[in-house]
Protein backbone atom coordinates (compact mmCIF):
# COMPACT_ATOMS: atom_id res chain seq x y z
CA UNK A 1 0.00 0.00 0.00
CA UNK A 2 1.33 3.44 -0.76
CA UNK A 3 1.73 6.06 1.72
CA UNK A 4 -0.97 8.26 1.40
CA UNK A 5 0.32 11.45 3.74
CA UNK A 6 -1.17 12.67 6.33
CA UNK A 7 -4.96 13.19 6.35
CA UNK A 8 -6.53 15.73 8.57
CA UNK A 9 -9.96 16.49 8.82
CA UNK A 10 -11.06 17.92 12.33
CA UNK A 11 -13.17 20.10 14.39
CA UNK A 12 -11.94 21.76 17.69
CA UNK A 13 -12.77 23.92 20.12
CA UNK A 14 -11.00 24.85 23.35
CA UNK A 15 -13.22 23.89 25.99
CA UNK A 16 -15.09 26.63 27.58
CA UNK A 17 -13.90 26.93 30.51
CA UNK A 18 -10.44 28.47 29.06
CA UNK A 19 -12.83 31.76 27.43
CA UNK A 20 -11.31 31.43 23.70
CA UNK A 21 -13.92 29.58 21.89
CA UNK A 22 -11.48 29.51 19.34
CA UNK A 23 -12.63 26.76 16.91
CA UNK A 24 -9.87 25.01 13.99
CA UNK A 25 -12.29 23.30 11.55
CA UNK A 26 -10.50 22.00 8.11
CA UNK A 27 -10.08 19.01 5.79
CA UNK A 28 -6.69 18.78 4.76
CA UNK A 29 -4.25 16.00 2.72
CA UNK A 30 -0.81 16.89 3.49
CA UNK A 31 1.89 15.13 0.98
CA UNK A 32 3.85 11.98 2.61
CA UNK A 33 7.39 13.37 1.50
CA UNK A 34 8.73 16.87 1.53
CA UNK A 35 7.84 20.00 4.00
CA UNK A 36 4.59 20.90 4.29
CA UNK A 37 4.68 24.78 5.46
CA UNK A 38 1.80 25.61 7.57
CA UNK A 39 1.71 29.48 7.47
CA UNK A 40 -0.66 32.01 9.06
CA UNK A 41 -1.00 35.01 11.30
CA UNK A 42 -0.49 34.96 14.95
CA UNK A 43 -3.77 33.40 16.12
CA UNK A 44 -4.94 32.06 13.18
CA UNK A 45 -4.29 28.02 14.69
CA UNK A 46 -1.19 26.78 13.96
CA UNK A 47 0.02 25.33 17.20
CA UNK A 48 -3.57 24.54 18.16
CA UNK A 49 -3.13 22.40 14.47
CA UNK A 50 0.01 20.59 15.53
CA UNK A 51 -1.07 19.88 19.03
CA UNK A 52 -4.45 18.15 17.51
CA UNK A 53 -1.86 16.06 15.54
CA UNK A 54 0.15 14.72 17.64
CA UNK A 55 -2.72 14.27 19.72
CA UNK A 56 -1.89 16.76 22.90
CA UNK A 57 -5.58 17.89 22.11
CA UNK A 58 -8.28 15.74 21.42
CA UNK A 59 -10.68 16.32 18.41
CA UNK A 60 -14.15 16.75 18.93
CA UNK A 61 -14.89 15.59 15.37
CA UNK A 62 -13.63 14.10 12.47
CA UNK A 63 -9.95 12.24 12.08
CA UNK A 64 -6.40 12.21 11.91
CA UNK A 65 -4.52 9.78 9.66
CA UNK A 66 -0.92 9.12 8.87
CA UNK A 67 -0.38 6.89 5.82
CA UNK A 68 -3.63 4.14 6.46
CA UNK A 69 -3.23 3.92 10.44
CA UNK A 70 -5.35 5.94 11.96
CA UNK A 71 -4.70 8.21 15.13
CA UNK A 72 -8.20 9.41 16.03
CA UNK A 73 -11.53 9.23 14.70
CA UNK A 74 -14.87 8.40 16.05
CA UNK A 75 -14.11 5.16 17.81
CA UNK A 76 -10.65 5.52 19.30
CA UNK A 77 -7.56 7.72 20.08
CA UNK A 78 -4.00 6.69 19.94
CA UNK A 79 -1.99 8.88 22.74
CA UNK A 80 0.53 10.78 21.87
CA UNK A 81 3.54 8.40 23.14
CA UNK A 82 2.11 5.94 20.76
CA UNK A 83 2.03 8.19 17.37
CA UNK A 84 5.10 7.64 15.84
CA UNK A 85 6.08 11.37 15.61
CA UNK A 86 8.80 13.98 16.59
CA UNK A 87 8.01 17.24 17.79
CA UNK A 88 10.30 20.20 17.90
CA UNK A 89 9.20 23.25 19.71
CA UNK A 90 10.38 27.17 19.76
CA UNK A 91 11.86 26.65 22.70
CA UNK A 92 13.90 23.32 23.21
CA UNK A 93 13.17 21.27 25.54
CA UNK A 94 16.63 19.25 25.73
CA UNK A 95 17.28 17.75 29.27
CA UNK A 96 19.81 20.33 31.11
CA UNK A 97 21.42 17.79 33.05
CA UNK A 98 22.08 15.31 30.14
CA UNK A 99 24.77 16.18 27.51
CA UNK A 100 23.90 15.86 23.96
CA UNK A 101 25.21 12.35 23.42
CA UNK A 102 23.36 11.17 26.60
CA UNK A 103 20.07 13.36 25.21
CA UNK A 104 20.17 11.45 21.84
CA UNK A 105 21.05 8.58 23.53
CA UNK A 106 17.43 8.60 24.92
CA UNK A 107 15.54 9.84 22.25
CA UNK A 108 17.30 6.58 20.65
CA UNK A 109 16.07 4.15 23.78
CA UNK A 110 12.76 5.49 23.06
CA UNK A 111 13.24 4.14 19.68
CA UNK A 112 10.94 1.22 18.92
CA UNK A 113 13.14 0.32 16.40
CA UNK A 114 16.53 -1.62 16.08
CA UNK A 115 19.61 0.98 16.78
CA UNK A 116 21.26 1.46 13.86
CA UNK A 117 24.51 3.54 14.54
CA UNK A 118 25.05 4.83 10.53
CA UNK A 119 21.64 6.46 10.69
CA UNK A 120 23.02 8.23 14.31
CA UNK A 121 25.80 9.09 12.29
CA UNK A 122 23.75 10.67 9.38
CA UNK A 123 21.49 12.60 12.09
CA UNK A 124 25.06 13.75 13.49
CA UNK A 125 26.85 15.08 9.62
CA UNK A 126 23.22 16.33 8.48
CA UNK A 127 22.69 18.48 11.10
CA UNK A 128 26.54 19.31 11.94
CA UNK A 129 26.48 18.88 16.20
CA UNK A 130 29.83 16.14 16.15
CA UNK A 131 31.61 19.23 17.89
CA UNK A 132 28.51 19.56 20.69
CA UNK A 133 28.60 15.72 21.49
CA UNK A 134 30.05 15.84 25.09
CA UNK A 135 28.56 19.71 25.93
CA UNK A 136 25.39 20.29 28.20
CA UNK A 137 22.70 22.40 26.90
CA UNK A 138 23.67 25.43 28.41
CA UNK A 139 26.94 25.45 26.95
CA UNK A 140 25.37 25.14 23.63
CA UNK A 141 24.24 27.99 21.05
CA UNK A 142 20.65 28.96 20.68
CA UNK A 143 20.99 27.24 16.68
CA UNK A 144 23.21 24.69 17.83
CA UNK A 145 20.67 23.77 20.72
CA UNK A 146 17.75 23.91 18.22
CA UNK A 147 20.22 21.48 15.74
CA UNK A 148 20.73 18.98 18.62
CA UNK A 149 16.64 18.92 19.65
CA UNK A 150 15.98 18.45 15.98
CA UNK A 151 18.62 15.45 15.54
CA UNK A 152 16.83 14.32 19.16
CA UNK A 153 13.61 14.22 17.31
CA UNK A 154 14.86 12.55 14.59
CA UNK A 155 16.48 9.39 16.12
CA UNK A 156 13.27 8.26 18.32
CA UNK A 157 12.74 7.14 14.19
CA UNK A 158 9.46 9.10 13.75
CA UNK A 159 6.78 8.42 10.62
CA UNK A 160 6.63 12.09 10.98
CA UNK A 161 8.60 15.26 12.05
CA UNK A 162 6.14 18.89 13.37
CA UNK A 163 8.14 21.38 13.75
CA UNK A 164 6.30 24.47 15.58
CA UNK A 165 8.63 27.85 14.71
CA UNK A 166 11.98 25.98 15.80
CA UNK A 167 13.76 29.46 14.80
CA UNK A 168 10.97 31.62 17.03
CA UNK A 169 13.54 32.56 19.20
CA UNK A 170 16.93 32.71 17.27
CA UNK A 171 17.63 36.18 16.04
CA UNK A 172 18.43 36.99 12.30
CA UNK A 173 22.50 35.42 12.04
CA UNK A 174 20.83 32.65 13.60
CA UNK A 175 18.06 31.81 11.51
CA UNK A 176 20.53 31.79 8.84
CA UNK A 177 22.78 29.77 9.87
CA UNK A 178 20.44 26.87 10.69
CA UNK A 179 17.85 27.28 7.88
CA UNK A 180 20.51 25.26 5.44
CA UNK A 181 20.17 21.99 7.48
CA UNK A 182 16.48 22.62 7.73
CA UNK A 183 16.96 22.52 4.33
CA UNK A 184 18.59 19.22 3.90
CA UNK A 185 16.15 17.39 5.88
CA UNK A 186 13.65 16.45 3.54
CA UNK A 187 16.14 15.21 1.18
CA UNK A 188 18.06 13.10 3.70
CA UNK A 189 15.14 12.03 5.84
CA UNK A 190 12.45 10.50 4.13
CA UNK A 191 9.78 11.39 6.62
CA UNK A 192 7.13 14.44 5.94
CA UNK A 193 7.73 17.72 7.78
CA UNK A 194 4.91 19.82 9.25
CA UNK A 195 6.88 22.70 9.57
CA UNK A 196 4.60 26.11 11.59
CA UNK A 197 5.62 29.25 10.65
CA UNK A 198 5.01 32.99 10.27
CA UNK A 199 7.66 34.08 8.58
CA UNK A 200 7.63 33.90 4.88
CA UNK A 201 11.28 33.53 4.16
CA UNK A 202 11.12 30.48 5.90
CA UNK A 203 8.15 29.80 4.09
CA UNK A 204 9.71 30.80 0.84
CA UNK A 205 13.00 28.74 1.51
CA UNK A 206 11.59 25.11 2.80
CA UNK A 207 8.07 24.57 1.51
CA UNK A 208 7.05 22.01 -0.87
CA UNK A 209 3.86 22.52 -0.27
CA UNK A 210 2.34 25.35 1.97
CA UNK A 211 -1.12 25.47 3.36
CA UNK A 212 -2.09 28.69 4.67
CA UNK A 213 -4.52 29.26 7.70
CA UNK A 214 -6.71 31.87 8.72
CA UNK A 215 -8.69 32.14 11.92
CA UNK A 216 -8.92 28.17 12.34
CA UNK A 217 -9.64 27.63 8.66
CA UNK A 218 -7.47 26.90 5.60
CA UNK A 219 -7.98 29.67 2.97
CA UNK A 220 -5.18 28.51 0.35
CA UNK A 221 -2.78 25.35 -0.22
CA UNK A 222 -0.81 24.54 -2.88
CA UNK A 223 3.20 24.61 -4.19
CA UNK A 224 4.88 27.42 -3.66
CA UNK A 225 4.51 28.45 -7.21
CA UNK A 226 0.52 28.28 -6.90
CA UNK A 227 0.07 29.91 -4.49
CA UNK A 228 2.49 33.08 -4.92
CA UNK A 229 1.14 33.25 -8.46
CA UNK A 230 -2.29 33.88 -7.23
CA UNK A 231 -2.58 37.31 -6.23
CA UNK A 232 -5.86 36.65 -4.33
CA UNK A 233 -3.78 34.29 -1.66
CA UNK A 234 -4.16 36.02 1.47
CA UNK A 235 0.22 35.84 1.65
CA UNK A 236 -0.10 39.23 -0.31
CA UNK A 237 -2.32 41.13 2.65
CA UNK A 238 1.00 42.58 4.94
CA UNK A 239 3.85 41.62 2.20
CA UNK A 240 5.48 42.88 -0.80
CA UNK A 241 3.94 40.10 -3.09
CA UNK A 242 6.41 38.23 -4.93
CA UNK A 243 7.06 35.10 -7.48
CA UNK A 244 8.46 31.42 -6.80
CA UNK A 245 10.31 29.67 -9.29
CA UNK A 246 11.59 26.47 -9.18
CA UNK A 247 14.67 26.39 -11.47
CA UNK A 248 17.16 24.43 -13.12
CA UNK A 249 21.03 24.80 -13.71
CA UNK A 250 21.75 25.87 -17.70
CA UNK A 251 24.88 27.52 -17.75
CA UNK A 252 27.72 29.41 -16.23
CA UNK A 253 29.16 32.63 -18.29
CA UNK A 254 32.22 33.45 -16.66
CA UNK A 255 33.30 36.20 -18.83
CA UNK A 256 30.42 38.02 -17.12
CA UNK A 257 29.91 36.66 -13.83
CA UNK A 258 26.53 35.49 -14.02
CA UNK A 259 24.73 32.17 -14.09
CA UNK A 260 21.53 31.35 -16.66
CA UNK A 261 19.23 28.97 -15.02
CA UNK A 262 15.84 27.73 -16.47
CA UNK A 263 12.50 27.44 -15.60
CA UNK A 264 9.28 26.01 -17.85
CA UNK A 265 8.62 29.45 -19.20
CA UNK A 266 12.32 30.69 -20.04
CA UNK A 267 15.54 31.62 -18.78
CA UNK A 268 16.76 34.49 -16.39
CA UNK A 269 20.39 35.14 -15.61
CA UNK A 270 21.56 35.78 -12.11
CA UNK A 271 24.80 36.83 -10.78
CA UNK A 272 27.34 34.32 -10.63
CA UNK A 273 26.31 31.40 -7.84
CA UNK A 274 28.92 28.75 -7.15
CA UNK A 275 27.75 24.92 -6.87
CA UNK A 276 24.71 25.29 -8.27
CA UNK A 277 25.90 23.29 -11.63
CA UNK A 278 23.59 20.52 -12.49
CA UNK A 279 21.15 21.57 -9.53
CA UNK A 280 17.51 22.55 -9.40
CA UNK A 281 17.23 26.33 -7.47
CA UNK A 282 14.16 27.59 -6.23
CA UNK A 283 13.88 31.65 -7.41
CA UNK A 284 12.18 34.60 -6.15
CA UNK A 285 10.88 37.62 -8.07
CA UNK A 286 9.55 40.66 -6.06
CA UNK A 287 6.13 41.98 -7.76
CA UNK A 288 7.79 45.75 -7.73
CA UNK A 289 10.87 44.48 -9.39
CA UNK A 290 9.24 43.55 -12.82
CA UNK A 291 7.77 46.08 -14.84
CA UNK A 292 5.94 45.97 -18.46
CA UNK A 293 6.59 47.59 -21.72
CA UNK A 294 4.05 46.93 -24.14
CA UNK A 295 6.84 46.80 -27.19
CA UNK A 296 10.12 44.53 -27.01
CA UNK A 297 12.40 46.94 -25.18
CA UNK A 298 15.83 47.46 -26.97
CA UNK A 299 18.80 49.12 -25.33
CA UNK A 300 17.74 48.73 -21.80
CA UNK A 301 20.02 47.36 -19.00
CA UNK A 302 17.65 45.12 -17.87
CA UNK A 303 18.98 41.50 -18.65
CA UNK A 304 15.68 39.13 -17.97
CA UNK A 305 13.01 40.22 -20.54
CA UNK A 306 9.90 37.89 -21.01
CA UNK A 307 7.00 37.91 -23.54
CA UNK A 308 4.20 37.23 -21.46
CA UNK A 309 0.15 36.98 -21.47
CA UNK A 310 -1.49 39.29 -19.02
CA UNK A 311 -3.93 37.23 -16.55
CA UNK A 312 -5.60 38.58 -13.69
CA UNK A 313 -5.43 42.38 -13.22
CA UNK A 314 -6.40 43.76 -9.71
CA UNK A 315 -6.97 47.27 -9.89
CA UNK A 316 -5.74 49.17 -6.75
CA UNK A 317 -4.30 46.11 -5.12
CA UNK A 318 -3.43 48.87 -2.28
CA UNK A 319 -3.46 52.51 -2.61
CA UNK A 320 -2.21 53.59 -5.85
CA UNK A 321 -0.81 50.04 -6.54
CA UNK A 322 -2.31 47.70 -9.45
CA UNK A 323 -1.30 44.00 -9.69
CA UNK A 324 -1.13 41.89 -13.02
CA UNK A 325 -0.57 38.03 -13.02
CA UNK A 326 1.52 37.31 -16.41
CA UNK A 327 1.43 33.61 -17.79
CA UNK A 328 4.47 32.64 -19.42
CA UNK A 329 4.95 28.99 -20.09
CA UNK A 330 3.34 26.70 -17.28
CA UNK A 331 4.34 29.38 -14.83
CA UNK A 332 2.96 33.11 -13.53
CA UNK A 333 4.72 35.68 -12.82
CA UNK A 334 3.36 38.58 -10.45
CA UNK A 335 3.85 42.41 -11.50
CA UNK A 336 2.87 45.35 -9.59
CA UNK A 337 2.54 48.83 -10.90
CA UNK A 338 1.20 52.02 -10.25
CA UNK A 339 -2.51 52.43 -11.22
CA UNK A 340 -1.82 55.34 -13.36
CA UNK A 341 0.79 53.38 -15.64
CA UNK A 342 -1.49 50.81 -15.73
CA UNK A 343 -4.27 52.73 -16.81
CA UNK A 344 -1.91 54.69 -19.38
CA UNK A 345 -0.52 51.94 -20.85
CA UNK A 346 -4.52 50.55 -20.92
CA UNK A 347 -2.97 46.88 -20.20
CA UNK A 348 -6.22 44.72 -20.33
CA UNK A 349 -6.35 40.93 -19.66
CA UNK A 350 -5.15 38.61 -22.65
CA UNK A 351 -3.16 41.01 -23.87
CA UNK A 352 0.94 39.91 -24.50
CA UNK A 353 3.49 42.85 -23.14
CA UNK A 354 7.12 42.16 -21.75
CA UNK A 355 7.73 41.79 -18.24
CA UNK A 356 11.26 43.36 -17.52
CA UNK A 357 12.67 41.88 -14.21
CA UNK A 358 15.20 44.22 -12.43
CA UNK A 359 15.88 41.25 -9.92
CA UNK A 360 16.05 37.59 -9.29
CA UNK A 361 17.02 36.39 -5.88
CA UNK A 362 17.82 33.16 -5.46
CA UNK A 363 16.23 31.45 -2.16
CA UNK A 364 18.12 28.02 -2.24
N1 LIG B 1 -5.03 26.06 25.80
C1 LIG B 1 -5.81 26.99 25.21
N2 LIG B 1 -7.03 27.26 25.73
C2 LIG B 1 -7.82 28.17 25.15
N3 LIG B 1 -7.51 28.86 24.03
C3 LIG B 1 -6.32 28.64 23.48
C4 LIG B 1 -5.39 27.68 24.04
N4 LIG B 1 -4.29 27.67 23.25
C5 LIG B 1 -4.50 28.57 22.27
N5 LIG B 1 -5.70 29.14 22.39
C6 LIG B 1 -6.30 30.15 21.50
O1 LIG B 1 -6.43 29.58 20.20
C7 LIG B 1 -6.11 30.53 19.19
C8 LIG B 1 -5.09 29.92 18.25
O2 LIG B 1 -3.86 29.75 18.95
P1 LIG B 1 -2.61 29.06 18.31
O3 LIG B 1 -1.52 29.06 19.34
O4 LIG B 1 -3.00 27.77 17.71
O5 LIG B 1 -2.26 30.09 17.14
P2 LIG B 1 -0.93 30.24 16.26
O6 LIG B 1 -1.37 30.48 14.88
O7 LIG B 1 -0.03 29.09 16.51
O8 LIG B 1 -0.31 31.56 16.88
P3 LIG B 1 1.23 32.02 17.08
O9 LIG B 1 1.80 32.23 15.71
O10 LIG B 1 1.09 33.30 17.85
O11 LIG B 1 1.93 30.94 17.85
C9 LIG B 1 -5.67 31.78 19.90
O12 LIG B 1 -6.75 32.68 19.89
C10 LIG B 1 -5.37 31.33 21.31
O13 LIG B 1 -5.66 32.35 22.23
Amino acid sequence: MSDNGLQVKLSFTYPSSNYSGFSLDLDLIMPSRGVTVIFGESGSGKTSLLRCIAGLEKISNGQVQLNHNTWQDSSHFVPTHKRKLGYVFQETSLFSHLTVKQNLAYAIKRSTEKHDPKFLQQVIDVLAIANTINKYPSQLSGGERQRVAIARALLSKPQILLMDEPLASLDNARKQQILPYLEGLHSEFKIPIIYVTHSIEEMIRLADYGVILQAGKVVAQGNLTELFGNIDTPLSLNQDLSTVLECEFVQLDEKWNLTQVGFDGGLLWLPKLNNIQNKKVRVQILASDVSISLVAPEQTSVLNILQVKVGQVSNEHKLGTSLLVLYIGASQIVASLTSKSLSELGIQQGDTVWAMIKSVAIVR
